[in-house]
């Protein structure tokens, strides 16, 4: 379905929940963390700008544009607030929502993802943006798995391997190149003490696009941040290890139960 300005897909019954997905992905990546919460929670996997369903006019876009997004979709589906659990630039996004609109956010899990790239970060997302629009997706693919996933979990999982790098290469390449300038002029860092969530970041031990380093970041910033690292896990922690559910759901839990 389509809510506001984003494409959904919506599952389960109970608190709501959202779930904002990374980089050239959509909300697909989700199926799998989607079913196994869909028992407690009402989940709702958006597609971000340009990626999966949702639409996009083509020009450049904001972090905070994105985050907008989640807010106007949270209107159209009559949520006055909900949870949310961002991957990577869903983190971003989830980051930026929670630090401008606090009200609206119950509980936060944030993956393996930042709040500031650094100092490079413009010149080193534009290359990556240069790159996502002349290299051939399917060339694209060696780098992103190096990324995504460990090498041992690549090699005994190549059906999970699949089902992402399926999804990315159906993502537009131009929405993948604006999202990379995004990221590249991204600077949340003043947004994180307004958060007021209960916040749960994590962050796999062996991430190197977002390292452990700027989760620590993260949950310095944020009042009373939990901080998991996950010994093991690279990037797609949740995907990677599908019994993280279990320490989201405690998470989320924790909050209902204080309501
Ligand atoms: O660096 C990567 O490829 C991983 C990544 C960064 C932002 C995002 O969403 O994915």
């Amino acid at each position: 379905m389509t809510a506001g300005p984003l494409a959904v897909r919506r599952r389960g019954v109970g608190e709501p929940l959202v779930l904002l997905h990374p980089l050239a992905l959509s909300g697909e990546l989700w199926t799998p963390l989607a079913e196994a919460l869909s028992d407690e929670f009402q989940v709702f996997a958006l597609d971000l700008r340009g990626h999966g369903d949702s639409a996009w006019d083509g020009k450049p876009f904001t972090i905070s544009d994105l985050a907008d997004d989640v807010g106007r979709t949270l209107d159209a589906l009559d949520l006055p607030s909900a949870s949310l659990l961002g991957l990577s630039m869903g983190g971003s996004v989830a980051v930026d929502f929670a630090g401008r609109f606090p009200e609206r956010v119950r509980s936060l899990v944030l993956a393996d993802t930042t709040a500031w790239y650094g100092d490079d970060a413009a010149t080193a997302w534009a290359e990556r943006a240069r790159k996502a629009v002349t290299v051939p997706r399917a060339n694209q693919l060696r780098f992103q798995v190096d990324r995504w996933f460990s090498p041992e979990f690549a090699e005994t999982h190549p059906e999970d391997v699949d089902r992402v790098a399926k999804i990315f290469l159906r993502t537009n390449s131009e929405a993948h190149a604006a999202a990379s300038i995004a990221m590249g002029a991204m600077d949340s860092r003043p947004l994180l003490p307004a958060i007021t969530a209960p916040t749960l970041v994590m962050v796999g031990q062996l991430d190197y696009a977002t390292p452990p380093s700027m989760a620590r970041t993260l949950a310095d910033g944020i009042a009373g941040a939990e901080l998991e690292i996950l010994p093991g896990l690279r990037h797609m922690s949740l995907i990677e290890r599908p019994a993280l559910a279990d320490l989201v759901r405690q998470h989320l839990r924790r909050v209902t139960e204080t309501r």
